[in-house]
């Protein structure tokens, strides 16, 4: 169902305001051509409501002869500011900026994050924005979470499927998206729930097992078979079964880069207001698909670059895969069991 130009204007005060936007502060709002109008309108008109100095920089689309997908997610990494030193600056030098494009895991969004700039991605249709509104309690869910993983040294994960996963943890930091950028050098994305790590080089190790209903990303799929992920030393080495196997297995071939099959972040979902189900209700090619990746209890693995986590790993290929009825540990303790959160009291 749309959004009223209005409710999303409400939106972006309020979310801007969770941000602590401050009148005055530099806000950039970053847009493509394909960028959903209504987020950087209504963006624009909510920022400069709260008295910030408002810039619109809109960059040309690249990479569509590259992609396959026409996904945001099916090719990250290399945008427009590779070669354009004037963007790069002005983004440098705002306070906030709001970024439609998805510079996700491109080196210059580290670049821009190292000014101590704030960043909120925002590419989510107006819908799923306004049903996934960050609250305070989703953050203080998903830094509760963040705190076992900062100290942890192992993650595993197990599923009655037959996932048997395990990885050292500690190399590098802990992920946490809550949805707002409301400290000096973080970035969010709007709408997220959910509290990941990357594993220590070399130490990811095991069998993963995706179910049939599990999702794929960013295909966009849910798996109709069972496919099993064979990791070794840090990175998928075989990847069985039939159909759904096949297509990640031909996707990933497609970048040819080795790189492709390292494992990325591992963690799990936190947002109770994300649901399994709306890949399945809504225009598939309109969303990047944050409920798949924040529903809460899933055990959500990637593949690909680290960048994000200040690694130098920048392989346009990303796959994120949540999956449904896994049990996390971390040294011991439960975080999920069968899917589901476990809630700290019960730890
Ligand atoms: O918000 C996101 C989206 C994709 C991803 O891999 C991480 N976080």
């Amino acid at each position: 169902m749309a959004i009223s130009d209005a409710a999303l204007m409400m939106a972006w005060k309020e979310v801007l305001a969770m941000c602590n936007l401050k009148a005055g502060e530099q806000l950039t709002i970053l847009t493509s051509d394909d960028s959903n109008q209504q987020i950087a309108g209504m963006a624009r008109l909510a920022a400069a409501d709260m008295g910030a100095v408002v810039t619109n920089l809109n960059l040309a689309p690249m990479n569509g002869e590259k992609a396959i997908s026409r996904d945001k997610s099916g090719y990250i990494g290399k945008t427009a500011l590779e070669h354009n030193k004037a963007a790069l600056a002005c983004l440098k030098a705002s306070d906030f900026v709001i970024d439609t494009l998805q510079l996700l895991f491109s080196k210059e969004q580290e670049e821009i994050l190292k000014t101590g700039a704030r960043m909120l991605l925002a590419v989510e249709p107006p819908e799923i924005m306004l049903r996934m509104l960050p609250k305070p309690e989703d953050k203080a869910r998903v830094l509760a979470g963040a705190k076992k993983l900062g100290v942890a040294k192992k993650m595993t994960v197990t599923s009655k499927a037959g996932t048997d996963f395990e990885c050292d943890l500690g190399q590098y930091p802990v992920l946490t998206q809550y949805g707002l950028a409301d400290e000096p050098g973080r970035w969010d994305h709007w709408p997220s729930c959910f509290v990941a790590t990357w594993p220590t080089e070399k130490t990811a190790n095991g069998t993963i097992v995706i179910e049939e209903g599990d999702i794929l990303l960013p295909m966009k799929m849910y798996a109709r078979s069972p496919v099993t992920f064979t990791v070794e030393n840090g990175y998928v080495t075989k990847i069985d079964g039939g159909f759904d196997a096949e297509f990640l297995r031909r996707f990933m071939d497609s970048f040819d880069d080795p790189e492709a099959y390292a494992m990325a972040h591992v963690g799990w979902g936190l947002h109770t207001r994300a649901h399994w189900t709306v890949l399945g209700l809504t225009n598939p090619e309109a969303q990047l698909g944050m409920d798949a990746r924040s529903f809460a209890g899933n055990f959500l693995f990637s593949t690909g670059p680290n960048t994000e986590a200040g690694g130098t790993r920048d392989v346009p290929c990303h796959l994120d895969i949540p999956l449904r009825n896994c049990s996390l540990s971390l040294d011991g303790e439960a975080m999920t069991k069968d899917g589901k959160v476990v809630p700290a009291e019960q730890r």
